[in-house]
């Protein structure tokens, strides 16, 4: 009963046999093997248009890597405050961007409002040193709440980046998690909705060490390379990551991953919708679970072994848990069993 994160699940099956497989003899490195221009060129496939693209290590280099390429001195990127860029990759966005500044916008359910975002940005209308200037906006897609946003909320955050001249970073740590849950394509999803750079996450739908950095507009990659190095983020043996991403890719692997953790996570919610012990906090849709436990049941998960994070309230609801209760975040992937999930809710 492993729900902690989808960061504790290993690798799948399929991608360690074909790393295995691809670590075998001689390519040359940087980046620069037939393997790697395979697997860049799939990219252009896979979003119906030509790209982009940079492999990195981490989902927040990509993220920090990306802002870093459209950084510029006093700027300041617009994410949600519960962003993972604000709030968990410890200043790496804004250490590695140049010392830009995040401006947190508010907005339920782990969502921008774009009301706020309209109105944060028109903040710096006046040109100010002292407060610096605009230089992006970025969103999380699936979010940190598990929700996501509908192809029109996209279009509603891109309207305001066109109108503000910015460019519009998506956080796709959980991309493909989202494209099911909207039962949509990689691009509708992103460079037809205006979002402009996207990281593209598959560490944790089931790869080891696999992010990339995708510009649908190729033109404003042309500081990458020299601001991937800069960063250590070029990797010699780039082929561990394309090997990778060539099983992710096959025969939709990447979608049947994602669409399975996603079926565990409607399961966890349905039985937590029935349980007399528990209850939703909110609704999602990807593979992210919050919900409400009393605190009795919640320490009979974790005596019986259920692994899961506490998690703070949202800041538009601090007083949602009772002080017998408490709100946890169960996160399902590719390795979820219906055995682990009956489980857990048998408990409760
Ligand atoms: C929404 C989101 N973005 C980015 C990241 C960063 O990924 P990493 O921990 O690989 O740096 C995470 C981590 O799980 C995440 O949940
Ligand atoms: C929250 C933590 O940083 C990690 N992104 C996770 O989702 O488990």
């Amino acid at each position: 009963m492993f729900f902690a994160s989808d960061n504790w699940a290993g690798a799948h099956p399929a991608i360690t046999e074909h790393l295995a497989k691809e670590a075998a003899g001689y390519a040359s490195a940087y980046g620069t093997s037939d393997l790697d221009k395979r697997i860049e060129a799939e990219f252009n496939t896979i979003f119906e248009r030509e790209v982009a693209v940079f492999f990195v290590a981490t989902g927040t280099a990509a993220n920090s890597l990306a802002l870093a390429s459209v950084s510029r001195a006093g700027g300041v990127t617009f994410c949600h405050s519960d962003a993972h860029v604000n709030a968990d990759e410890g200043g790496a966005p804004e250490y590695l961007a140049n010392a830009s500044r995040l401006y947190p916008v508010e907005g339920p359910d782990g969502k921008m409002d774009v009301g706020a975002l309209h109105t944060a940005v028109s903040r710096f209308d006046v040109p100010s040193v002292h407060q610096g200037r605009p230089m992006a906006i970025t969103m999380t897609q699936a979010t940190e709440a598990g929700t996501v946003y509908s192809l029109d909320e996209i279009s509603a955050i891109s309207a305001i980046a066109r109108a503000k001249s910015l460019p519009l970073h998506m956080d796709g740590a959980r991309f493909a998690n989202a494209l099911v849950a909207l039962d949509t394509t990689p691009a509708e999803m992103t460079w037809k909705r205006g979002v402009d750079i996207l990281s593209f996450g598959a560490t944790k739908n089931g790869c080891w060490c696999a992010e990339a950095i995708v510009f649908f507009k190729p033109e404003m990659a042309e500081e990458m390379p020299y601001i991937r190095k800069r960063s250590a983020q070029l990797f010699s043996k780039t082929r561990f990551i394309s090997a990778q991403l060539d099983a992710y890719f096959k025969d939709g692997l990447w979608m049947d991953m994602a669409r399975h953790a996603n079926t565990m996570s409607d399961r966890l919610r349905t039985g937590l919708e029935g349980s007399n012990k528990a209850r939703l906090a909110w609704n999602t849709s990807g593979n992210e679970v919050f919900a409400i436990l009393e605190k009795q049941a919640a320490k009979a998960a974790q005596d019986k072994g259920a692994k899961f994070y506490d998690w703070l309230p949202p800041r538009e609801h601090p007083d949602m848990v009772g002080k017998d209760e408490t709100l946890i975040r169960l996160v399902t992937s590719f390795a979820t069993t219906e055995e682990d999930v009956d489980r857990f809710l048998d408990i409760l």
